[in-house]
């Protein structure tokens, strides 16, 4: 480097969905009405969006999701947030003082602006942003790719920006949830491997669908240049990496979408449903099944609490005799790892 140079030091925006700031119904209604409102999110006009989902959806949902996620809550807060903090340090530590790195949610705090004004303060060169989201969906990834141009487009020197858009088949991604997957089986024998993943609206996969590839159904079982956006074959292919993994053969592991909330906005959502693919499972005789949540890369209310509390009750109502999730990544030293192998690599 010439002797005047400027030192460049690289920004890092690590950016996890959000959550609220506290499990009071107020909070709580506060950050759902960010969520809900957002147009990739709820994809209907905005004239019918914000008076549905602020005057009538929010409201009634705010008070049983604030009684959830009192029953998640920690010492330490949000399960979210706190290993997204976790993670941030211990990437930063890892990747050293040429880069410099932040964290965010795309909803409620701390907010992207934040992070991304941290980022401008420290004069970095250009900014790499990983959305924390494996499989790419408009709902996630898209809309934090959106805001995060959203703001910089404002800035008097726009930076040079590049995004991470999924990591479904990233080998150190894959590798962690192996590991994680062998201890737990190691522990004991389980009869069948469920892996559930955060349902999406099926009309935002064929939105995406390149030149109508994506038809929600075998063109999923692989991952090629027409479908590499698409949600559900991305899901297929984190399962696939994961089963070779673990050495599971295709009938010892089952694909399913979780959280659908179709009952109240009518348009089905990514099929098989996870509550109707265990309740059969009991009376064919799999009465252990080990669940991996692998849209999530850290512990939230869709891993704890709908996973490994919901649906082990529902399994156990069936007839099972053993439910168990398997934990998420959080600041697992091997995904530490991937994450900043990533970075180094983009
Ligand atoms: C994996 C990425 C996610 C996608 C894709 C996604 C789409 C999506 N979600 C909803 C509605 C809700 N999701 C909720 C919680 C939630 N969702 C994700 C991730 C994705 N969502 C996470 C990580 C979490 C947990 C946050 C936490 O604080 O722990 C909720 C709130 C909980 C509740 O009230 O039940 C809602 C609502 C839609 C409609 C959607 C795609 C269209
Ligand atoms: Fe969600
Ligand atoms: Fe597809």
């Amino acid at each position: 480097m010439p002797e005047n140079a400027p030192q460049r030091r690289i920004g890092v925006l690590l950016v996890n969905l959000g959550t609220p700031d506290s499990p009071q119904t107020s909070d709580v209604r506060r950050y759902l009405n960010e969520f809900l409102t957002d147009g990739r999110v709820v994809d209907m006009p905005a004239a019918v969006r914000y008076p549905l989902f602020q005057g009538l959806v929010v409201p009634l949902r705010a008070p049983k999701s604030a009684k959830i996620y009192q029953q998640l809550w920690t010492e330490r807060g949000s399960p979210l947030l706190f290993h997204g903090l976790d993670l941030q340090k211990l990437v930063q530590e890892r990747l050293g003082s040429h880069y410099v790195v932040a964290f965010g949610m795309r909803y409620q705090n701390p907010s992207i602006e934040k992070a991304l004004e941290e980022l401008r303060e420290a004069a970095v060169d250009r900014i790499i942003v990983l959305p924390l989201f494996p499989q790419y969906a408009s709902a996630s990834t898209g809309s934090v790719q959106q805001k995060v141009m959203d703001i910089v487009r404002k800035w008097w020197v726009v930076p040079s920006i590049s995004f991470i858009s999924s990591f479904a088949d990233n080998p150190g991604f894959i590798d962690t949830i192996v590991a994680l997957g062998k201890e737990e089986m190691a522990k004991r024998d389980y009869d069948h491997i469920v892996f559930s993943y955060h349902g999406i609206p099926e009309r935002h996969v064929l939105k995406g669908s390149f030149k109508g590839y994506c038809q929600l159904g075998k063109c999923c079982n692989t991952y090629n240049k027409n479908n590499r956006y698409c949600y559900r074959a991305q899901c297929f292919a984190t399962s696939r990496l994961v089963a070779a993994g673990l050495g599971l053969s295709p009938d010892q592991y089952t694909v399913s979408f979780q959280s659908r909330l179709q009952s109240r906005l009518r348009d089905p959502w990514l099929q098989p449903y996870t509550d109707e693919v265990l309740k059969p499972l009991p009376a064919k005789g799999i009465k252990n099944v080990l669940a991996f949540s692998p849209a999530f890369v850290a512990d939230c209310l869709e891993t704890t609490i709908e996973v490994g509390e919901e649906f082990k009750e529902l399994f156990e109502e069936a007839g099972g005799e053993h439910w168990q999730l398997v934990p998420s990544l959080n600041t697992h030293p091997l995904w530490v790892e991937a994450v900043t192998d990533m970075i180094r690599q983009n």
